[in-house]
């Protein structure tokens, strides 16, 4: 994940100028007040905890496993859009396990007693036993391991594994499937902050608020498109009420309409109009062709970098969340 976190505060301009890469400290020379620290994921939410650290970047699987609900962490920006992965039980597809489908048929397996539990591997030993116990398993046993939990099962280790998931194919290649209901959490990037920085350490809480909004401006921006377009009309009302009777060309406030002038027989006129529509970009196709249903024509289609809001409701959020 630190390619990722590093490519995402690049997109921000937020670029993390690292002397060399066995340097475990680096700076932002746009957040003069901030200095960065490389460090294992669950060494983040640690030093989060203990006051070492004010901010950091971890998967969500890392923060709650770590974080173990305790009210000094903050998820500040809840959805970074990377290191997309799952919390979830799998069983070997095999033996007494290839008709079991759902955490309800495994809970009622016959064969877990207190003498023999069923044994799960994971690195996750405070989400999993919670989980397990919450989903109505008794009878259970953990072991823990680093990596490589995926074998735990074929090595006669362990009877189930609960561990990170993603494409599903390390599963797959193990011979291992997951069932219905064995999803603890769903995991993304997330920032986080120590709720005691944020209100004790000056100016902790206005870095903070810059690294959210250039975050939150440049996610919102991803998933968008600016389309321009010229369509023929008689006024700017009329080819906006043309623009808003599509339902994909309503754009984030509505359509900008300008006229685009030139000069007949020596008068300045407008026969044309030059519509800005933002428009997202899984309905781009769509977006085309009810442009050109309407008479646009020249439809150009540009990235964005950023859609800065007047105020994010995350920051709102995280003042409430303050009391502040
Ligand atoms: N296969 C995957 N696909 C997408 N994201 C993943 C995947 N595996 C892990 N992640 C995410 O990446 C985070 C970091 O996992 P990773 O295993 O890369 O850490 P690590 O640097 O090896 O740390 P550690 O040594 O403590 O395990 C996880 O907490 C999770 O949120
Ligand atoms: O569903 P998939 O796309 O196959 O990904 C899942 C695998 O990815 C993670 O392992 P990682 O590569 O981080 O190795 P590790 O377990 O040794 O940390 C996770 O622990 C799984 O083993
Ligand atoms: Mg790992």
């Amino acid at each position: 994940m630190a390619t990722d976190t590093l490519d995402l505060l690049k997109d921000c301009q937020l670029s993390v100028k690292q002397v060399n890469p066995r340097q475990y400290v680096a700076n932002i020379p746009q957040l003069s007040a901030l200095e960065v620290w490389f460090q294992r994921p669950k060494d983040i939410v640690r030093k989060l905890l203990s006051g070492d650290l004010d901010l950091g970047i971890v998967g969500l699987d890392t923060a709650s496993e770590y974080g173990q609900g305790s009210e000094d962490l903050i998820v500040v920006h809840e959805a970074l859009e990377y290191g997309d992965c799952r919390l979830s039980l799998a069983i070997p597809k095999y033996g007494i396990f290839e008709n079991i489908n759902s955490i309800r048929d495994l809970a009622q397996m016959p064969q877990w007693t207190e003498e023999k539990p069923l044994r799960v591997a994971t690195g996750f030993t405070y989400l999993g036993p919670k989980f397990l116990k919450e989903n109505g398993l008794e009878h259970v046993s953990f072991s823990t391991a680093d990596g490589a939990l995926e074998a735990a099962p074929a090595m006669g280790i362990a009877d189930a594994i609960l561990d990170l998931v993603s494409s599903g194919i390390t599963l797959k290649e193990n011979n291992l499937k997951e069932i219905e209901g064995g999803v603890v959490l769903e995991s993304q990037a997330v920032l986080l902050a120590s709720r005691k920085s944020l209100l004790q350490r000056k100016g902790a809480l206005d870095t903070t608020h810059e690294i959210l909004e250039r975050l939150e401006a440049h996610l919102r921006a991803v998933g968008q498109f600016t389309v321009t377009a010229n369509i023929r009309g008689s006024s700017a009302q009329e080819v906006a009420e043309r623009v808003l009777s599509q339902p994909s060309l309503s754009g984030l406030q509505g359509p900008t309409v300008s006229p685009v002038f030139c000069k007949r027989d020596g008068k300045v006129v407008a026969d044309y109009y030059a519509i800005v529509i933002c428009v997202p970009k899984n309905f781009l196709y769509k977006s085309v062709q009810q442009l050109r249903a309407i008479g646009g024509s020249g439809v150009l289609v540009s990235p964005l970098t950023y859609i800065f809001d007047e105020e994010t409701p995350r920051w709102n959020n995280l003042l409430k969340e303050l009391g502040l």
